[in-house]
C-alpha cells in the first residue's frame, strides 16, 4: 500500500486528509510534516496520523503533497534534497508550473493539482495536469487520490490550471462572501441575523442542489422569476450594476495572481 507524506499541514492539506480518511484511508498511511508543533498536534490526534517536522523524511514516501505556500516549495525541496526518483509528487501550490516544479525536484513524475477546501466534505472539485514523467500507473493513483475527496478535471493544457483556480480553486470563497453579504443585507432589511443565516443558507443549499440536478441555471433561473415580479426588480438591479462584470474582473484577478504566485 503507498504512504503518503503531505509537507505542510494547514487548511488545504488538513481538507484533503479528511477526505482521504472518510474515503477509507488507514491513518498509518498518511504523514504530515509542519513546522508548527500545534498544527502538529492538532493533525495527529483529529485523525490520528503520523505528524513531523523533520521535511527530509518525506522522501521515504511514495506519494509527496506539496501543500506548502507556492513561495516555500523552492526550499522545501533544498531541505529534502532527495533523488525521488519512482516517487509521485502532487503539488497543490496555486501557480508554480511543473517546469519550476521539476526544477526544484528533478525529471520526476509530478501530478500538478488545484483543489478546493470543500474536500474535506468529500466534496471537492480538481483541477489536474500530469507531466511526462508520470507513468500511467502514477496518473491513476493521482487520480485516485483526488477521487477521494471530490471530482477531478484533467485539463488539456497546464495553463489552464489557473483557470481552474479562478472557478473552484478560489471559487468557495466568492460563495461565503456572497452568503455573508446576504445575511448582512436581510439583517438590514430588519430579519434577526439568525432567521437571516438560516434562510440564506437553506436558499444556497437548495439552489446548488437543484443546478448540479441538470437543468441549466438560467432555466432554473427563470423559474424563480415571475414576470415584473419580485425576483426580476433583484436581478435587473444586479446586472444593472455590474454582478458579471464584477465576477469576470474578480476571477481575472485570481488567475493573474495565480500566475504572479508561480513566478515568486
Ligand atoms: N486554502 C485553499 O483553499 C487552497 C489552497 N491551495 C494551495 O495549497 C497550499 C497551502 O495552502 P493553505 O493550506 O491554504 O496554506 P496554510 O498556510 O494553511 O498551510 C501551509 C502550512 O505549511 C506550513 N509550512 C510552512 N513552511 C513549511 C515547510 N518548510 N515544511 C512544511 N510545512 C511548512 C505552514 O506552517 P506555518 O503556518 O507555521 O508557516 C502551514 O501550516 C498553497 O500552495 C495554496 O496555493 C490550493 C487550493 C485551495
Ligand atoms: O488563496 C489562495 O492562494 C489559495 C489558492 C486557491 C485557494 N486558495
Amino acid at each position: 500500500m503507498d504512504k503518503i507524506t503531505f509537507i505542510g499541514g494547514g487548511n488545504m492539506a488538513s481538507a484533503i486528509i479528511g477526505g482521504l480518511i472518510s474515503c477509507g484511508w488507514t491513518p498509518s498511511r498518511i504523514t504530515v510534516v509542519d513546522p508548527n508543533a500545534d498544527q502538529r498536534d492538532r493533525l495527529a490526534s483529529e485523525h490520528g496520523i503520523h505528524a513531523t517536522d523533520d521535511v527530509a523524511s518525506a522522501a521515504a514516501a511514495d506519494i509527496i503533497v506539496l501543500a506548502v505556500k507556492p513561495q516555500v516549495i523552492a526550499a522545501v525541496a533544498k531541505q529534502m534534497d532527495a533523488d525521488l526518483s519512482g516517487k509521485l509528487i502532487l503539488s497543490i501550490a496555486a501557480g508554480v508550473t511543473i517546469a519550476s516544479l521539476e526544477s526544484f525536484f528533478g525529471p520526476v513524475a509530478i501530478a500538478r493539482t488545484m483543489p478546493n477546501t470543500p474536500a474535506l466534505l468529500g466534496l471537492g472539485a480538481t483541477g489536474l495536469y500530469v507531466n511526462e514523467h508520470a507513468s500511467e500507473a502514477q496518473r491513476v493513483v493521482a487520480k485516485g487520490i483526488i477521487a477521494a475527496f471530490g471530482i477531478s478535471v484533467a485539463v488539456e493544457r497546464e495553463d489552464l490550471l489557473d483557470a481552474v483556480t479562478a472557478v473552484s480553486g478560489s471559487g468557495p470563497a466568492y460563495y461565503f462572501l456572497m452568503i455573508e453579504e446576504m445575511i448582512r443585507a436581510g439583517t438590514t432589511l430588519g430579519l434577526s441575523p439568525e432567521d437571516a443565516s438560516a434562510l440564506t443558507l437553506q436558499t444556497a443549499l437548495g439552489a446548488s442542489t437543484m443546478a448540479s440536478k441538470g437543468d441549466a441555471p438560467e432555466v432554473l433561473r427563470a423559474r424563480v422569476t415571475s414576470p415584473n415580479g419580485t425576483t426580476h426588480a433583484a436581478v435587473i438591479s444586479m446586472q444593472e450594476n455590474g454582478f458579471g462584470e464584477v465576477i469576470a474582473k474578480a476571477m481575472t484577478a485570481c488567475r493573474e495572481r495565480a500566475v504572479e504566485l508561480g513566478k515568486a
